[in-house]
């Protein structure tokens, strides 16, 4: 018991230990709700005797199962967990239907069409039936209907006289008759027909003691459907969610089936977790202000256990290419400021679609800085792999046209795309398959009608003679996929043809090609032991023999379900530094300690083509708290296709700009060392942070104005302008695009005011924006505070301002700042000794961020500022604020808690009591919780199986052990 409930806060161990048939935990982001639900898993095997292979795990994504097994394994070993049902819907869907699919009238062997084989069969509908159909858009909106529930022929009996629809009907009509003529289920099938099997035979599922949902706001109306049916015999049903985080509506999942639970179950248990154990308070309070905005959402409470750490910051840029060069330039400074303690891996951009990261990737490239793309191409979308994964799809299902289409000119055999039409349009009038037709015709058993010359007859022939000649060896040697992958290989010359194809890429391609034959060794080993499991799993409940699926069909299915979320580099176990380019709906439930998200303008997030803002909003609040320590949201005044934009509604609400700092953080060593305690690693020493820091071009984020215009020092006339060292070098000039840009002042600037460089004019801004910024959060902090003083105030930055008032002031000096010992740096304190923070009832005015307001100015090394910190006395409010947020300097004299605390005394009203004060000599040596875990990409990266398949991405000769 000790074990799984360890290091669980109380909410957390009620839900684990509840008694409850159907429990609903809803919870925020960085609750925990994945901690508690693999818990729970544990706490049935453990507790309540319940057997493993009786309790069905659905996770929304095949990484996220991956993630769960490994978890649940360091709670029951590594043979119990192997014995759990644990997989996305439709991964537990395929298992049943290949055990008992043959009850509603599947073939032992059939095949699973993946998104690219539904939309080839689509497209060639339309084309053979002149519709006048967008391909994709059917495609989607068959997906869609199937999604409700809805079958072809149930739709065909409600049409309307409507034309469009008519033609719709028919076109989903065709489509499910050339799935089953192929002996193919696509992904809406896989549920759709689990659901038909378990509703006629619910013996199949007799056995199931427990069903545990991850991510619930996310299912569909099938997947709803298919969650009761799973667990019909008993109904202890486990769901954990979010609300605020349903992002999937466009893809038909419906929020709704929070409600649908609680009104069918009614003794339904809800347990609300509070505490957010991700991110730092401040990136919290932000990303609360952007969802509340949704007025018919239930207000929630939200605890932050970190201290409040550095404020998000929303930064203008004039156009996108500039939104990127700016976003490189802040993760070189911050990776410098922090004495290189975070890697460029710690670094994620989140992008609202995937187009957006083209100027981003120049960027990054231009800079040198390696980065990878999730939910870009994927590792089995790329060419390559698709190929190999077809010519084994025809070798394992010969029936299977599409693939058979797209690989028998691959190499090329002469057998151009016009024949390949001919003979499949020929194949269907003669209601056969692609493959009969060529078989025949190989074999001269059959003419073919298509005209067919000398070189494509003996292409055709080759290829046949390449499937005949592999099914022969897989039929001696049904477990051997690699030596099947080898053969085919040297048969098709794959080598060279990639040498020939891709010259410049082809040793990448290739890497991806051994790659994806060591998954095969992997799943060769993996279904030796399969067959076993499936049999204990199923046999207490219905008796009755296991079909034997091969190794290549099991390998096949897998990987179409793969498909939908693997990236090589996302598994790559090695340790390569990349920054991480993302879509906000691929980066669901991972973690960064540093997150951007460029293009926050209308049309981008909220989405142009959105049909629900609410929506929009909750994909901004997904993306936020994928944030660990820094939060970085902007916004290009042009696009990439140079319209003009406004920054995204969801950020001009009132009050959202006070949780915002307009340009990056100045970061001083005591804030390195909170960055450190909240990520919990060690800190790099003052001198490491000095030598990193020095070796900046630009220390301060003060090269872009803040109000989104062009930075002056990019006049034409400005000449060697990036020659100054207080200047950015952004790889490519842009003086030549300044002199076209119209946001740029047309009058040439005069050179007679008698600067002497442009940082010098820097500081002229600087200060007046200080000042300027200084009085108006004073009367504002005042006005809100009774005039008590200013609270909250933003951080100031030598060298921002626009062009406009550059002309006002004159050349200031720059303060020198002495280093200090580490010795006198202020300690943070460890999250566990850190007090909780409700910030459901926030206002922005009473944060205090991590700079204290009394700290040194020798504090402030290597930093020079032309202006003083105001130093002033916090207020008690401040002082409370401070003990509470655990943020501030230890030295403070006002505000200090006492870290020696247990971790439970740590309740609000606790804490706006908390006496004492602690000497960094009582501090004891940091160690995080015990249960922490991480779900970064680097933990995601070193995990294993997937859906029976080990996902270790080494390269092929890495492995080269193995064989
Ligand atoms: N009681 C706890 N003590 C310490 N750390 C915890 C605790 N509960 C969860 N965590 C940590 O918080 C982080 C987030 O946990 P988890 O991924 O389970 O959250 P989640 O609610 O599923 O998040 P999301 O909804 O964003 O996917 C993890 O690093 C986890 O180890």
């Amino acid at each position: 018991m000790d074990g799984i409930l360890t290091g669980l806060n109380t909410a957390q161990r009620t839900a684990v230990t509840s008694e409850a048939s159907v429990l609903q935990v809803l919870a925020p982001p960085g609750s925990g709700k994945t901690k508690t639900l693999t818990a729970r898993v544990a706490y049935f095997i453990a507790h309540r005797q319940l057997k493993p292979w009786n309790i069905i795990v659905c996770t929304f994504t095949v990484k996220a199962a991956r993630e769960m097994q490994e978890r649940i394994r360091g709670f029951v070993g590594d043979e119990v967990a192997k014995k759990l049902k644990i997989g996305t819907f439709h991964g537990i869907a395929l298992r049943y239907l290949r055990q008992y699919g043959k009850h509603v009238g599947l073939g032992d062997n059939f095949g699973v069409a993946d998104t690219t084989d539904s939309k080839d069969i689509v497209k060639r509908i339309i084309v053979q039936t002149q519709s006048e159909l967008d391909p994709a858009a059917a495609r989607n909106r068959i997906s869609a209907q199937k999604s409700k529930g809805v079958s072809a022929e149930q739709f065909a009996s409600i049409v309307s006289k409507n034309v469009e629809q008519r033609d719709f009907s028919q076109v989903f009509s065709l489509y499910q008759a050339q799935l089953k003529a192929c002996n193919l289920l696509d992904y809406d099938d896989l549920l759709l027909v689990c659901v038909e099997l378990l509703r006629s035979h619910p013996e199949c599922v007799a056995n199931v003691e427990a069903l545990l949902v991850d991510e619930f706001q996310d299912t569909n109306g099938v997947q709803y459907e298919l969650m009761n049916l799973l667990a019909q015999r008993r109904n202890v049903i486990t769901i954990v969610g979010d609300p605020d985080q349903s992002i999937y509506g466009w893809r038909s999942a419906e929020i709704k089936n929070l409600g649908r639970m609680k009104e069918q179950w009614s003794d339904t248990l809800t347990v609300n977790l509070e505490e957010n154990y991700r991110s730092s308070g401040a990136i919290l309070h932000a990303a609360q202000k952007i969802i509340e905005q949704d007025e018919s959402r239930p207000p929630k409470k939200l605890q932050a256990t970190h201290g409040i750490g550095q404020r998000p910051v929303l930064r203008k840029l004039p156009q996108a290419r500039h939104e990127a060069d700016w976003l490189t330039s802040e993760v070189k400074r911050m990776r410098a400021l922090t004495g290189n303690m975070l890697e460029l891996s710690d670094f994620a951009v989140l992008l609202r679609s995937a187009a957006l990261s083209r100027p981003i990737e120049t960027s990054l490239g231009a800079a040198g800085m390696p980065y990878r793309m999730i939910g870009g191409m994927k590792f089995y979308d790329r060419v390559e792999v698709k190929m190999l994964l077809d010519y084994l799809r025809v070798i394992d299902q010969p029936s299977h046209n599409e693939a058979l289409a797209r690989v028998i000119n691959v190499p090329s055999r002469k057998v151009g795309d016009k024949t390949v039409e001919g003979l499949q349009r020929e194949a269907s009038n003669k209601g056969l398959s692609l493959w009969t037709l060529i078989l025949g015709f190989a074999q001269g058993r059959t003419k073919v009608t298509t005209n067919l010359n000398a070189p494509a007859q003996r292409g055709i022939e080759q290829f046949v003679n390449v499937v005949l000649t592999l099914q022969k060896k897989l039929a001696a040697e049904p477990s051997g996929l690699y030596e099947l992958f080898a053969q085919l290989q040297k048969m098709i010359g794959l080598q060279d043809y990639l040498k020939t194809k891709y010259p410049d890429d082809h040793e990448t391609r290739w890497s991806n090609v051994e790659e994806l034959m060591a998954l095969a060794i992997d799943a060769q080993v993996q279904a030796s032991t399969e067959l076993d499991r499936e049999q204990e799993a199923h046999a207490p409940a219905y008796g009755e023999e296991a079909v034997e699926e091969s190794a290549l069909t099991a390998f096949l299915a897998n990987a179409a379900l793969a498909a939908s979320i693997d990236e090589k580099a996302v598994a790559d176990g090695e340790k390569v530094h990349q920054v991480t380019i993302s879509t906000i709906h691929a980066a669901k439930g991972l973690e960064w300690p540093v997150v951007f998200i460029p293009a926050c303008y209308e049309g981008s997030i909220p989405h142009s083509r959105a049909e629900d803002n609410d929506e929009e909003r909750r994909l901004l609040y997904v993306g936020m708290t994928r944030a660990q320590a820094m939060l970085y949201l902007s916004c290009p005044g042009k696009s990439t296709r140079q319209e003009d934009t406004t920054m995204s509604s969801f950020l001009e609400q009132p009050g959202v700009s006070s949780f915002f700092e307009e340009h990056g953080p100045s970061i001083s060593h005591a804030e390195v060392q909170s960055l450190a305690v909240t990520l919990r690693r060690k800190c790099p020493d003052v001198a490491a942070t000095a030598t990193t820091t020095a070796a900046l071009d630009l220390q301060e984020d003060n090269y872009w104005p803040l109000t989104g215009e062009m930075p002056f020092t990019e006049a034409p006339w400005q000449e060697g302008a990036h020659q100054n060292p207080a200047v950015p070098v952004f790889g490519n000039a842009r003086s030549a695009s300044w002199a076209n840009d119209a946001t740029h002042p047309s009058e040439p600037i005069a050179s007679g005011f008698g600067f002497t460089s442009v940082r010098d004019r820097f500081q002229n801004l600087m200060e007046e924006q200080e000042e300027k910024q200084s009085l108006k959060l004073d009367r504002l902090a005042s006005k809100h505070q009774g005039g008590q003083g200013p609270k909250g105030k933003k951080r100031q930055i030598e060298g921002q301002g626009s062009i406009a008032t550059f002309f006002e002031k004159k050349a200031k000096t720059v303060e020198d700042a002495q280093p200090v010992p580490e010795s006198e740096l202020p300690v943070s304190l460890p999250p566990h000794a850190r007090p909780l923070r409700d910030i459901s009832n926030l206002n922005p005015k009473s944060m205090q961020w991590n700079k204290p307001p009394d700290k040194p100015a020798s504090l402030l090394a290597h930093k020079p500022r032309t202006a003083p910190l105001h130093k002033r006395q916090p207020t008690t409010c401040e002082a409370v604020s401070r003990a509470t947020h655990g943020s501030e300097s230890r030295t403070s004299p006002t505000a200090e808690v006492s870290i020696d605390r247990p971790r439970a005394y740590h309740t609000d009203a606790d804490l706006r009591l908390a006496p004492a004060s602690t000497t960094s000599a009582a501090l004891p040596p940091f160690k995080p919780p015990a249960s922490l875990h991480t779900t970064s990409m680097q933990a995601v990266a070193a995990r294993g199986p997937t859906l029976g398949m080990r996902r270790s991405m080494q390269g092929w000769s890495a492995r080269g052990g193995k064989r």
